[in-house]
């Protein structure tokens, strides 16, 4: 699987503010927000792109635009607060929507929400969730994606863990990985160490 570690100094001091256990609700989303501007600026980096004329003041000249802006989808809640910077970059972008929570027990995921195209194939896909710990999430996110014949997906997630790395890689499915960073491993909780603990509680309260 490929995958991208972005690291700039923008990016990692906008991870500092997320991880900081002192950053309120709004600062947490407000730092989020800037650096899901970071993630997604790589993640298009290499997208093709079509020429086009474009007549300036002076003359015409070559314009450039993406010749398939992605499906964007934000898994609920915690990828809520990538969604909204994600689209302003891309404002082309059609928008899906998965709704999963992590059972506290099991560690699972549940589903609560699948608002997809029902046709996916040949439409590039990226996924908006700050948060792949176990993988678990990731994986039932791509198996919705895959059975609507998506074949080209990027994880956008801010921090990862070395284990839900592992399993995106071994699901088989079509899909690249961009991130601010790979942390040390999971604690008894599944949480993310050192992470920056639950990313949907620390944008809009507990659930
Ligand atoms: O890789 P995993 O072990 O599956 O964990 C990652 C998932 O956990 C978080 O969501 P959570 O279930 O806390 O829901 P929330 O966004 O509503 O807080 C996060 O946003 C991911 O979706
Ligand atoms: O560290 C973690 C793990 C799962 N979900 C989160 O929001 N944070
Ligand atoms: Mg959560």
């Amino acid at each position: 699987m490929d995958s991208l570690v972005v690291d700039h100094p923008l990016a990692a001091s906008l991870l500092t503010i997320l991880r900081d256990e002192r950053s309120d609700n709004a600062a947490f989303r407000h730092a989020l927000r800037r650096l899901t501007q970071m993630l997604i600026y790589e993640a298009v980096r290499e997208a093709p792109v079509e020429q086009f004329d474009v007549r300036t003041p002076v003359a015409v000249t070559t314009g450039v635009r993406l010749k398939q802006p992605p499906l964007l989808v934000p898994v609920l809640r915690a990828g809520l607060g990538m969604v909204e910077q994600a689209h302003a970059l891309i404002p082309q972008a059609q928008v899906g929507f998965v709704g999963l929570a992590r059972d506290e027990e099991t560690f699972e995921p549940v589903p609560y929400l699948e608002s997809l195209p029902g046709d996916l194939s040949g439409l590039p896909v990226f996924v908006l969730d700050p948060m792949l710990a176990t993988g678990g999430s990731m994986v039932q996110t791509l198996d919705m994606l895959v059975s609507r014949g998506a074949t080209d997906i990027t994880a956008v997630c801010v921090v990862c863990a070395p284990q839900g790395v592992e399993t995106l890689a071994a699901s088989g499915h079509p899909v690249r990985l961009v991130t601010a960073a790979i942390d040390a491993g999971l604690n008894d909780a599944k949480y993310i160490v050192p992470g920056l603990g639950d990313a949907g509680d620390r944008q809009f309260g507990p659930r």
